[in-house]
């Protein structure tokens, strides 16, 4: 017997030649090169991160106050954190994938199928990986602030979402090092991700990460829909929610239901390659079609959940930077509902080109199409809002209005391809690629940097570097532009996606611009990472302590910066929309409690990192095939499960004795600051500061 064999029952089918470095060592190509400095970045990135812990003393305080928290806002940065570190990869599979086509007339320096394997990691990474943890980060932080709640309904279902979350992202890194990834795209069609095809393990890589992390996403979903039915201050009715709150609910709603047909997608596709299923086979009565469409009756949906939010993270920064209420709320509500309803029925025009009647792609492409009115209604209420306002250009607004003009763009390219006869003729080419970059680096990417600037300081209590902020903002707007607006040429020259090279000259000059333009993406993130860096160092001047930077006007802007653990010393009574600047027109924006009471809080736990462990070491032993694993780590969670379900003491009281000395002391504060100190504290830039009111009213 080998020794491959001996060990099967231990190893599975993972061997010596599972690990990427080594086809560097025996054949130094410049694929297998670039391949194998990527998978020696993330060994190293692991040990530094290793290291750092250790020689800081941060482990401890790792867990105890990150790891094991149930505390919404710190569940969130962790997400924001993840979705960062995986943008990093995101941005810079781009920036070669981008550099290949460049060199890609006749060639370039890497393989088809590194290629293949650099789009399908890039797309389901930035999908799963950077936009949906990102988005679940933002909304983690905000919305329990918004509605005036002490956390989500769930706490420790929230840790366990982001466990899920986290357990995806490490198998696709862990990718890079053992074995390789699905070369299927994101939507991993079979075919190609069927086991005759690709027998290997990179579609089991695929498919378990994203079943895993799309069952976080689904209690995500759950989650933010009844903290937010459930969980609002006395008198926040929902129409009184803040716009962001209400895109919240939608894209909760439509997590609920798009994320099971992803799950039933994967998991049969499992059935086929692990069991011999044949749904998504030509014989035995499998069609693939099924597949197809499954998918995408999740996948469209999909980018509106991740859209959706940003719309109201834009409207909430659009009417604060405007010094206004925003104009067209009831609009606003409304066209988010009619989109969320819309999204569930256009997910066809996906596939116009694969054999349907055309009446069905008549009908669905005028589906399709209604979805331009709801988004025209917001484009008008946002520009409505900023019409006559006296608008502070910060950077958050920067990249609103970087939003509005670019997405208009994207999404009047997505009507066009709506159109099934259009469709026949870009439909997979780069014209798609364009349409779709344009939509979600000006839609999603820019608002979640927005929103990342403009809450950063609630969350941490000093503010982001402003000239960075600039910087990479504008970093970000033409790096976008020079990216991917030369894609839509190429696309109409018929220059089809995913094509690791051409034969066709006239494609070139356009590639090189693109590369330039992936080039000043990555300036972009660098100065994101500059400006993280900067504002660390400089956070003495630039504390917020009393919790108002931007003149707000919604509930979270009414606490201290950072936020106490229980958010509000006191829950707050709503009687109108804003409530916040309500408050401060009333002259009542700190009021002085009547009394205090003692605040539950759910404590710690570790149900999520044994679940972060368990399903790491599952997902791994599914792929390579190491059953006893796989029943050990289950056997495992399910009894942590059992063990904690025994648990009593599952939650903390915090005395009102202590709470009502934190809130005197910070309402002491805020009565002192003097008006210049609070103007120091308003002051995000000098522009358009006259239109500035001080927070009025302090107790
Ligand atoms: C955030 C993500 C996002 C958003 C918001 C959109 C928005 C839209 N998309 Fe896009 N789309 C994607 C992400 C997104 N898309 C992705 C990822 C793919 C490809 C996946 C893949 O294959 O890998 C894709 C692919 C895709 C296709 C498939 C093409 C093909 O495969 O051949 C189609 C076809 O109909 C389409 C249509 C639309 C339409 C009609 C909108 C509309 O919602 C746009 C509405 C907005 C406006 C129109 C602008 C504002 C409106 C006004 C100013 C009012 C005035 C305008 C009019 C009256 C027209 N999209
Ligand atoms: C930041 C700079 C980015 C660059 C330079 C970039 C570049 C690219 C390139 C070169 C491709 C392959 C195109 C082809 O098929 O020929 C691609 C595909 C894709 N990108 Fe990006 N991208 C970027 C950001 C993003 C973001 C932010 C998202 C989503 C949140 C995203 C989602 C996708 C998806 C879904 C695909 C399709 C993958 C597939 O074909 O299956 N990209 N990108
Ligand atoms: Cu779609």
């Amino acid at each position: 017997m080998s020794d491959a064999t001996t060990y099967a029952w231990l190893l599975g089918r993972l061997d010596i030649s599972s690990l990427a470095i080594l086809p560097a060592i025996a054949n130094p190509t410049a694929s297998e090169i670039v391949g194998a400095s990527a998978a020696m970045m993330v060994i190293l990135g692991g040990i530094a991160v290793v290291a750092m812990l250790t020689w800081f003393n941060w482990w401890t305080p790792l867990w105890r106050d990150w790891l094991t928290s149930t505390d919404h806002k710190r569940i969130g940065i962790m997400y924001i954190v993840l979705a960062l570190v995986m943008m990093t990869r995101g941005v810079l599979e781009g920036v070669v994938m981008r550099a290949q086509q460049a060199a890609g007339l006749d060639g370039g320096f890497l393989a088809d199928s590194h290629f293949a394997e650099l789009f399908s990691t890039h797309g389901t990474i930035m999908i799963f990986f950077v936009a949906m943890p990102f988005i679940a980060g933002v909304i983690n932080y905000v919305m329990p602030l918004q509605i005036g709640a002490r956390d989500v309904s769930f706490p420790v279902l929230n840790q366990i979402s982001l466990a899920l979350t986290a357990i995806g992202a490490a198998l696709v890194m862990i990718s890079l090092v053992l074995g390789k990834f699905s070369t299927g795209g994101w939507p991993a069609y079979p075919p190609y991700t069927g086991i005759a095809f690709n027998p290997g393990p990179g579609p089991d890589y695929w498919i378990w990460s994203v079943a895993i992390a799309g069952l976080g996403s689904t209690l995500s979903g759950i989650n933010f829909a009844v903290t937010i039915y459930k969980e609002r201050a006395p008198g926040m009715k929902l129409f009184y929610m803040p716009l962001f709150s209400w895109t919240v609910l939608c894209t909760a709603i439509i997590m609920i239901f798009a994320m099971p047909p992803l799950t039933v997608a994967t998991l049969t596709l499992a059935l086929d390659r692990y069991l011999d299923f044949h749904f998504y086979t030509n014989d035995l009565g499998g069609n693939m079609m099924n597949y197809v469409n499954l998918f995408w009756l999740f996948g469209h949906p999909e980018v509106y959940l991740l859209v959706l939010p940003c719309y109201g993270i834009f409207s909430e920064i659009i009417s604060t930077f405007s010094g206004k209420r925003l104009y067209g709320y009831n609009s606003l509500v409304f066209a988010t509902m009619a989109i969320s309803v819309l999204s569930f029925t256009v997910w066809l025009h996906h596939f116009f080109t694969m054999g349907q009647s055309a009446q069905v792609n008549a009908a669905f492409g005028v589906a399709s199409m209604f979805i331009a009115v709801p988004t025209g209604v917001k484009v008008y209420d946002w520009m409505a809002t900023m019409f006559r306002g006296r608008i502070r250009f910060s950077v958050p607004i920067v990249y609103a209005t970087g939003f509005l003009i670019l997405f208009v763009i994207g999404g009047l390219t997505g009507v066009m391809l709506a159109n099934p006869t259009i469709s026949y003729q870009v439909h997979n080419t780069l014209f798609l690629v364009a349409h779709f970059h344009n939509v979600i680096i000006p839609g999603v990417l820019f608002g979640l940097l927005a929103g990342y600037h403009y809450w950063f300081p609630k969350a941490f209590g000093f503010r982001l570097n402003e000239g960075w902020g600039y910087v990479a903002a504008t970093f970000w707007i033409f790096g976008f532009m020079f990216t991917f607006f030369p894609l839509y040429v190429l696309g109409v020259m018929g220059m089809p996606r995913r094509s690791a090279s051409y034969s066709d000259p006239a494609f070139e000059p356009l590639t090189l611009i693109a590369m330039c333009g992936a080039c000043l993406i990555f300036c972009a993130l660098a100065s994101l990472l500059i400006q993280l860096r900067i504002s660390v160092r400089d956070r003495a001047q630039t504390r917020v302590p009393l919790g108002d930077p931007w003149n707000g006007m919604t509930l979270e802007w009414s606490i201290p910066s950072p936020p106490p653990e229980y958010n509000f010393a006191v829950v707050p009574e709503v009687t109108a929309r804003d409530a916040f600047a309500e408050a401060k027109e009333q002259g009542n924006a700190y009021p002085q409690p009547t009394a205090y009471e003692d605040i539950e809080m759910p404590r710690n736990t570790s149900i999520g990192a044994i679940v972060l462990i368990g399903g790491t070491a599952l997902g791994l032993a599914l792929v390579w095939y190491v059953w006893w694993l796989a029943i050990l780590s289950l056997v495992v969670m399910i009894g942590a499960f059992v063990a904690r379900s025994f648990r009593t003491d599952t939650h903390k009281t915090i005395p009102a004795a202590e709470v009502a000395a934190a809130h005197q002391a910070w309402l002491a504060e805020v009565a002192n600051a003097s008006p210049v100190k609070r103007d120091i504290e308003t002051k995000d830039t000098n522009r358009g500061l006259a239109a500035l009111e001080l927070p009025q009213g302090a107790a």
